[in-house]
């Protein structure tokens, strides 16, 4: 997470970013001021702050703030403040050409804010607001006016958080970057009441396996995700340049090899004999048919129940795919609609979920439990040897809310994230369009809380897949997302577990056009652009060869030296 806590003098400012970062167990302090500085008043400040902060912090003093936070980005850090550091990178007398000044520090802050973007622990970057005083009479003071305004947007557009503090009140500022498309709380209040969910197939009544209690457990609490091996990765790079083949030949599966390779902490790395395929099987109440018989999805609801017993008999696409590419697959029930097999529904949470355009999905406390149910499943399977893990989707309609959290997590509109899922036409499309949009509605409030976001316009199935990815990451082990509904619960999960992105490999892009933004924001370049749309883990073991393939490169491969190959 990173937050901009904005304030004018004494407004409380650098409390509120130290209180935010209260539960980290280790923050770097970047402070930017003068130390030497013979304005007592100065040096009193300075005091103050070092008294209020605890043991837990470590100063150090600088003004090259994007050095810094590179140097260590798995670990918290406060920088304070913007205006300082302003201060140092222009040249505030009238001599120097102002639009010098600009351009330098446009620079600065482009190399300030990819270093933000990279920092994978929190960071809170505190500054003044000066734009709300009258402009200053000199020279020196409308610079620093204007320098500041260009920094705290720049600065803004890079955090996910901006606050302001005024009187010791934070207020949280919702708006959107100024030039870009409709901000989201701007959509327009749905006009047209969504007919009620069919009771009968769409609530979620608790089933007999789980009361889904509202209970304390802390499912959504993830310790510090470190990133796979650099030294092994740069190990990995070196071993790539000795073996028999002219360097960088073997285009991206070098760099694969090199990921599973430091995701392994090894090298060579070991050859992948046990990837895992768990599918996800959720109903949602979404998919039930309107008054006309209309709904968001081509298929009806009792499709899912029968696609699990169709996974467990052998003869889905995913079941014929894993078996060629040598990936055992389990499915889980989630929330399944129907009754299935005892021997898959032992971590189900609940039979489909609510009408996410009426009311939450799911409960908070179900959320809970299907992401503890998610998180078990992953370290049972790593447990058990498990050397790469795929998560897979079942359940129709699932498109609809996976659409829902990526327009709300990429800030994008209905029509942008809307697809044909299973293949609904032109009137499904309308139906499905104002489905989202009420969605993304009803789910704006909480876009920031990954868990409360999984419930109002999740589910269940949604919440265990993002706990199996995150927890992945912390157990690590490499993963292959999937297409649109696995990688919207990755959104997710690599908001609720930062820097869990990099224990994943897109395996391809989905013909769905949401995909592809998802996968953007992630960062994420897909293996595979087959224009498949299926789901189900199918486009993930598509890509499970040349990963595969990737590690042996690395590990069975002679060098020049071995093979008696003149090396170029
Ligand atoms: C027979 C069949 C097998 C599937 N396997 C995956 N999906 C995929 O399609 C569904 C999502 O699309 P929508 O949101 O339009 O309903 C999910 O079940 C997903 O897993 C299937 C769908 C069907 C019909
Ligand atoms: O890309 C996907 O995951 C997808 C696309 C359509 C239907 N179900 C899943």
């Amino acid at each position: 997470m990173r937050t901009l806590v904005l304030g004018g003098v004494r407004s409380g400012k650098s409390e509120h970013a130290e209180s935010l970062l209260a539960d980290q167990s280790a923050v770097r302090y970047l402070a930017t001021g003068p130390t030497l500085s013979a304005d007592a008043d100065w040096s009193r400040r300075v005091a103050d702050h070092r008294q209020r902060r605890s043991a837990r912090y470590e100063t150090v003093e600088t003004v090259d703030v994007a050095a810094a936070l590179r140097a260590q980005p798995d670990v918290a850090a406060l920088v304070d403040d913007l205006g300082n550091w302003v201060a140092a990178h222009a040249d505030f007398d009238e001599a120097a050409d102002a639009g010098e000044q600009v351009r330098r520090l446009d620079e600065a802050l482009t190399e300030l804010a990819a270093a933000l973007r990279a920092h994978r622990a929190d960071v809170v970057v505190v500054s003044p607001e000066v734009g709300l005083a009258v402009v200053p009479h000199t020279h020196a003071g409308r610079l620093f006016q204007d320098l500041m305004g260009r920094a705290n947007r720049t600065i803004a557009d890079a955090a996910d958080d901006t606050v302001l503090l005024v009187a010791g009140r934070a207020l949280p500022l919702a708006g959107r970057p100024v030039g870009t498309r409709t901000p989201v709380a701007a959509i327009p209040e749905p006009t047209a009441v969504p007919d009620p969910p069919t009771p009968a197939t769409t609530a979620p009544v608790p089933s007999t396996e789980s009361t889904a209690p509202d209970d304390p457990t802390d499912a959504e609490v993830f310790a510090l995700i470190t990133p796979p091996d650099p030294q092994v990765a740069e190990a990995a790079r070196d071993r790539h340049k000795r073996l028999t083949k002219p360097p960088g030949s073997l285009g991206r599966l070098e760099e694969l090899g090199v990921w599973v390779a430091s995701c392994q902490g090894v090298c060579p790395p070991r050859p992948i004999t046990a990837p895992t395929v768990v599918v996800f099987a959720g109903d949602h109440g979404v998919a039930a048919p309107d008054s006309d018989g209309g709904s968001v999805s081509a298929f009806p609801q009792a499709v899912t129940g029968q696609m699990v017993a169709n996974f467990l008999a052998g003869g889905a696409a995913l079941n014929v795919m894993a078996r060629r590419a040598g990936a055992a697959v389990r499915v889980e029930d989630i929330a399944v609609a129907a009754d299935t097999s005892p021997a898959v529904s032992r971590h189900k949470v609940c039979r489909g979920s609510t009408d996410l355009r009426v009311a939450d999905a799911i409960t908070l406390g179900q959320a809970r439990q299907a992401m503890a149910a998610g998180r078990a499943i992953a370290d049972e399977l790593v447990d058990s040897g498990v050397d790469l893990l795929i998560a897979g989707d079942m359940g129709i309609g699932n498109t609809t809310p996976a659409a829902v959290l990526i327009g709300l997590l990429t800030h994008e509109e209905p029509v942008t994230v809307v697809g044909r899922g299973t293949g609904i036409d032109d009137a499904g499309w309308i139906r499905k369009t104002a489905a989202i949009r009420d969605g993304m509605w009803r789910g704006r409030r909480v876009a920031d809380d990954p868990l409360s976001l999984l419930a109002a316009v999740g589910g269940a199935d949604f919440a265990a897949m993002a706990g199996f990815l995150a927890q992945a990451a912390l157990r690590r082990t490499p993963v292959i997302l999937d297409g649109l509904v696995v990688t919207a619960a990755a959104l997710v999960a690599d908001d609720l577990a930062p820097g869990s992105v990099d224990w994943w490999q897109a395996g391809h892009v989905s013909a769905e056009p949401a995909h592809a933004i998802a996968l953007r924001r992630l960062g994420l370049t897909p293996l595979l652009d087959l224009g498949m749309r299926l789901g189900e883990a199918s486009g993930a073991v598509a890509a499970l060869p040349l990963v595969a393939a990737a590690t042996d490169i690395l590990g069975s491969m002679a060098t020049f030296d071995e093979a008696g190959v003149s090396d170029g």
